[in-house]
């Protein structure tokens, strides 16, 4: 264990701020303005992709005023890895679906499996509308056909980890968003 938290230091240590919380905060502020005019009269169901879309959505959410509902899904193509596979469902939500306006709020649109699978999901399950926000979009060509409807800010192809983002399971709880130093 010892040694786990020094590699994880030497990690932090050496990683590449790129994005700081400043940055994060009025890109949340946009975000929140921008969801606010679409789904203020619709009383939509929010929803928090699991783990990573923790501290995003709790950060969106004390920016939104008007009446909403939370559950959550738990969706995994990551794991403790830095490549993505099959996308494993660890929980699904308990409030009825049909008919509701959902937005689904996340960490990253990296390839964009995740959330795709998970708009496609609640649409058979017979929402009105679905929704999507990402706090980043990772810059690169490797991606699903469609973008989230609301993310706050473009990042290089790097790993990344701080807001909600986790490398081998630390530092989801980094104010900034830091990249692997060589990755
Ligand atoms: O756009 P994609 O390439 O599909 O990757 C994005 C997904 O990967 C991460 O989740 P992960 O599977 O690591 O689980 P976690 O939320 O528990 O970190 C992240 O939180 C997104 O849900
Ligand atoms: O760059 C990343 N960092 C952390 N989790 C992720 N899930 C997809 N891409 C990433």
């Amino acid at each position: 264990m010892i040694n786990k938290i020094n590699d994880l230091k030497t990690i932090l240590d050496e990683s590449d701020c790129l994005i700081n919380a400043q940055q994060i905060d009025s890109a949340l502020d946009k975000m929140a303005k921008q969801i606010t005019t679409d789904l203020a009269d619709k009383f939509p169901l929010v929803i928090c992709v699991m783990n990573g879309g923790l501290v995003p959505t709790a950060a969106l959410l004390e920016r939104l005023s008007f009446p909403l509902e939370l559950d959550y899904v738990h969706a995994t193509r990551y794991g403790m890895e830095t490549e993505g596979t099959t996308l494993k469902w660890l929980s699904y939500p308990q409030t009825e679906i049909s008919n509701r306006d959902v937005l689904i709020v996340d960490d990253i649109f990296d390839q964009g499996h995740t959330l795709q699978a998970i708009i496609q999901w609640f649409e058979e399950q017979g929402a009105s509308n679905v929704f999507s926000a990402t706090i980043v979009n990772k810059l690169h060509d490797r991606k699903v056909d469609m973008t989230p409807d609301y993310n706050g800010l473009d990042v290089e192809d790097r790993f990344l980890f701080g807001f909600g983002m986790d490398y081998k399971g630390a530092f989801r709880n980094l104010k900034g968003i830091h990249a692997v130093k060589g990755c």
